[in-house]
């Protein structure tokens, strides 16, 4: 009988890429086949951490990453558009990619060698994926990324009307905190899911695409996510339906430095030169930072610690003169990296890293407290700002920072909270503890290792 063949549909932005990227690993190695769906311009990246992601574990060989096959699709997206609005990616992807999708089972199912199409794994935000495996007769998985709090809150939009909290398109009704159960973090309506930028009629559109997602829901009832339950115990118990399995995270110790790019190679050269626990780790994931004279006040921050910082700058800005200006004697020195894209996982695994100043993306949450980064928070958008909380409130692993009248967080404040934060021994403790106890989820009996034990099986059967 031939091994089961898994189609997995992420949606093309790295937040959602890697975990299923990891899981992926995690599917090869217990005898299925993947075919991955990846839009183009991610190919080369996606190939590499596969490789990576299967080869760094000691018990698995190069034969195994044969059972991966990557099919790009391009995202749909004009020259212009910045292939990290997510707005425009779930219009984009929902108007153009089920037909491809469908022709792409087609052509797998039609060939003698890969073995056909058994199950799909799809990312939330591509639901339609799962209708598109609905109507081929393939049984079908939702997976979330992110937290079960940001689900919480998709998954009460009735809720929210019914209370008065937005109306029906979703706008908030008055600026006002609600909590979608007693032990839940309080939310503002400032921070809604939808709120990923100002243009009301996207957010309408968005609050839509969400309201909607209600369809893939019914058509499985595999809701995977990228949580465990020593995360998020209040809102896992609100949504008793949703499976944790995360965190979906490699421990540093079995991941390769093989499959680096020259960038990411000397990334971790470089801070194999620096002092133990020193490094101040700055990545903000997806988002494009480039707000000139916000930049200006964190490099100024950066510089006045006097501490080494490791710098992860969109490669637009690092080529920009007027960036470049900021400094005049080169982006790089003895103290300082700057890099367009690192190997964060490993990064944050590394010995000499002292902490991280995030942009509060749940991937990037989870890696620094698995490694025991304490973390600065500075969330842009949307549930960003409900893993700030987390971090600050409830887990107190981290600090955020306070902004000025004018939006912009001073060079001074920067510094100060950075401080505070390498000099709090009980936070870095905190995180430590977190951090294993989180990992063990994932490991021999834990809880997020039998769930995925479990949906394995499931695959199989
Ligand atoms: O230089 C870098 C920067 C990032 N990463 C990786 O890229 C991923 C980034 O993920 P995340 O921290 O979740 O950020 P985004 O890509 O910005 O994620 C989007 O998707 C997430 C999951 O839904 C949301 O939590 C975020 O708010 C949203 O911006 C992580 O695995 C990082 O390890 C690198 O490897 N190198």
């Amino acid at each position: 009988m031939s091994s089961p063949h898994i189609i997995v549909v992420p949606l093309p932005i790295a937040g959602h890429v890697n975990p299923l990227v990891q899981f992926s690993a995690k599917l090869v190695k217990n005898g299925m086949r993947v075919s991955f769906i990846v839009a183009d311009y991610y190919y080369n990246r996606v190939m590499s951490a596969i490789a990576a992601e299967i080869q760094g574990e000691e018990d698995c060989h190069v034969g195994l990453q044969s059972q991966v096959k990557l099919h790009s699709i391009p995202d749909g997206l004009g020259p212009e558009d910045d292939k990290n609005d997510m707005p425009k990616l779930f219009l984009s992807t929902s108007a153009s990619w089920p037909a491809m999708l469908e022709k792409i089972i087609q052509e797998i199912n039609g060939s003698d060698r890969e073995g056909k199409v058994t199950a799909m794994i799809a990312d939330l935000h591509m639901g339609w994926a799962l209708e598109v495996a609905d109507k081929m007769g393939i049984k079908g998985s939702i997976f979330w990324p992110s937290s079960a709090a940001f689900l919480a809150v998709e998954f009460s939009i009735p809720n929210l009307i019914d209370q008065k909290v937005i109306d029906n398109d979703g706008v908030p009704i008055g600026r006002q905190t609600f909590q979608l159960s007693p032990s839940m973090i309080r939310m503002d309506t400032e921070h809604l899911p939808w709120n990923l930028n100002n243009d009301l009629v996207t957010r309408k559109k968005v609050f839509d695409f969400f309201f909607n997602i209600g369809r893939a829901l019914k058509l499985t009832n595999w809701w995977l996510c990228n949580t465990s339950s020593e995360l998020e115990p209040a809102a896992l118990t609100l949504l008793p339906n949703l499976v944790p399995i995360g965190p979906l995270m490699t421990p540093y110790k079995k991941a390769s430095r093989q499959h680096l790019s020259e960038e990411g190679l000397s990334c971790l050269n470089w801070l194999d030169q620096q002092p133990a626990r020193s490094v101040i780790y700055v990545a903000f994931g997806s988002l494009t930072f480039v707000e000139y004279k916000q930049f200006q006040e964190l490099a100024l921050g950066l510089e006045l610690t006097r501490k080494p910082y490791l710098w992860v700058v969109p490669s637009s800005v690092i080529t920009s003169t007027k960036f470049s200006n900021i400094y005049p004697d080169g982006f790089n020195n003895s103290l300082r990296k700057i890099v367009g894209w690192a190997p964060q996982q490993m990064v944050l695994s590394h010995p000499t890293i002292a902490c991280f100043v995030t942009h509060c993306g749940w991937n990037s949450i989870v890696e620094g407290l698995c490694n025991g980064v304490p973390l600065l928070c500075w969330p842009f958008v949307a549930e960003q700002f409900y893993a700030k909380t987390y971090v600050s409130d409830v887990w107190k692993i981290g600090l955020a920072f306070e902004s000025c009248e004018n939006g912009i967080v001073s060079g001074g404040e920067i510094k100060n909270k950075l401080e505070q934060l390498v000099s709090n021994e009980d936070m870095r403790e905190r995180c430590s503890k977190l951090g294993e106890m989180t990992m063990k989820s994932i490991q021999g009996d834990g809880q997020s290792s039998n769930n995925i034990s479990k949906f394995i099986q499931w695959l199989k059967e």
